[in-house]
């Protein structure tokens, strides 16, 4: 099944929520995973079921990084900050990085993280 992790920055927590709640239909299909305190507001305030990593500070997105490392994530939805400076600011890049490394798209603001669950829909459908 398409695995998808999904990270926001406090700022941006609202638009995750807004954009899962968009594409709860489509993420209902996926195998979701998130970092803490995003993982936490998904459940509670969308429909979907996600499976929680630490929060984002405390080793978070180095799980994921973990992940996208085994090959066991499909595409990354980060919702970064970009105006305040983040205390985990080496993990933060080296999930980006590993992401680049294994070639796992990796979607940083909204709009781009619609086109990334909307590819991930047309290929899993294809793979049917
Ligand atoms: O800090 C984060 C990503 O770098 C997100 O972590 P939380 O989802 O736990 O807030």
């Amino acid at each position: 099944m398409t695995r998808v992790a999904l990270i926001a920055h406090d700022d941006e927590k609202s638009t995750m929520i807004d954009l899962v709640e968009e594409y709860e239909a489509v993420l209902s299909n996926f195998d979701l995973v998130a970092t803490g305190t995003t993982g936490q507001r998904i459940r509670t305030e969308t429909g979907l079921d996600v499976e929680r990593k630490e929060s984002g500070p405390v080793g978070g997105d180095t799980q994921i990084g973990a992940e996208v490392v085994e090959g066991e994530v499909d595409g990354v939805v980060f919702l970064q900050d970009p105006m305040t400076a983040q205390p985990h600011e080496p993990d933060i890049g080296a999930l980006v990085r590993i992401c680049d490394v294994h070639d796992v798209p990796l979607a940083t603001c909204r709009s781009a993280g619609e086109y990334v669950i909307e590819g991930l829909a047309r290929d899993a459908e294809s793979t049917d």
